[in-house]
């Protein structure tokens, strides 16, 4: 309850403040609109992820024809020989989420789940390479084929190699439909993963796989990037979300089980992954070179000594 000492308090109040009004009245009122105007920009700004502008494609979606973002090709590709039939000379990214089934996705994750449990990196990034035997172990990485020899029958069988060149052809096809090359012009190269990634801490370099970078820089031999997603976004982990950094904003894919992403690996594709922040996510690297020097065969079940 207020006395009558605060009403003629707050009428004095009122009286000084309208006395300088008078005067000052019209100043006043664009400083602070514009004080308003720029705390609302502020909140708006502050309340948007920074490095999100587009998404390409939600994780919820089923995209069933390629979807295809054409982008200009960089210059990259003169310094390299030019593979009529193969090298990009129409250059963009594109998903499908029914060239692979979310069963098959199932089933490769579960074969990566197994591989990887073999070790595994101390920091969140671990990969399993089936084609060199790369495996991430503590701060390093051991030859799966060499360590493990004979115990990997336990592990893996040749039904899972056999997906595997299953489901690698079908990239094949369906990067060489959509950007109408000759798909036996294509050919697999290295080096190609499966992922594994959560949100433990990076202990090493390789651990830091959110960095900005060209696929084409980075391994030299890629044409075309695909990856192949094992798990969902927001149900299987979140953040880890896919980053094309255009230079006029950044655009996203969600990972999907069955989903492939695939892209021309020049610098027109900057990219990076945005760091995962709880759960696991799987993913599968698979690359395509133009140029046969540079070709791999398919991993293949090691045979095992009888
Ligand atoms: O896992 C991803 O979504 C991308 C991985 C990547 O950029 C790469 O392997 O070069
Ligand atoms: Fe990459």
């Amino acid at each position: 309850v207020e006395g009558p000492g605060n009403i003629k308090n707050r009428g004095n109040a009122l009286r000084q403040a309208s006395a300088w009004r008078g005067s000052h009245g019209s100043l006043l009122g664009v400083l602070a609109l514009a004080v308003m105007l720029g705390t609302v920009t502020w909140l708006f700004l502050a309340s948007r992820d920074p490095y999100i502008t587009e998404t390409l494609v939600r994780q919820s979606e089923v995209v069933l024809q390629p979807r295809v973002y054409t982008v200009e090709c960089s210059e990259d590709y003169d310094n390299y020989k030019r593979y009529p039939g193969c090298t990009p000379q129409t250059c963009g990214r594109a998903i499908i989420d029914n060239s692979v089934t979310r069963e098959e996705a199932k089933s490769l994750r579960k074969l990566a789940e197994r591989g990887l449990a073999l070790a595994g990196s101390d920091g969140g990034a671990s990969i399993l390479d089936l084609h060199s035997g790369a495996l991430s172990m503590g701060k390093q990485f051991v030859n799966i084929y060499r360590y493990f020899g004979e115990q990997l029958s336990d592990v893996f069988s040749e039904k899972d190699f056999s997906l595997y060149r299953e489901v690698r052809a079908r990239i094949q096809a369906v990067i060489a439909k959509t950007y109408d090359l000759d798909p036996s012009l294509l050919y697999l190269t290295k080096p190609t993963f499966f992922s594994r990634i959560n949100s433990t801490q990076a202990k090493t370099q390789h651990d830091e796989y959110w960095h900005p970078h060209i696929d084409k820089v980075t391994y030299g031999s890629f044409d075309y990037t695909s990856l192949l997603y094992l798990s969902d976004y927001g149900a299987d982990f979140t953040g880890g979300r896919f980053i094309f950094m255009d230079s006029n904003g950044n655009r996203t894919v969600e990972p999907r089980a069955g989903r492939i992403s695939f892209f021309s690996s020049g610098s027109e594709n900057l990219h990076r992954v945005e760091e995962v922040s709880w759960g696991t996510r799987y993913a599968m690297t698979v690359s395509f070179t133009c140029d046969p020097a540079h070709a791999i065969a398919d991993p293949v079940m090691p045979i095992t000594p009888v």
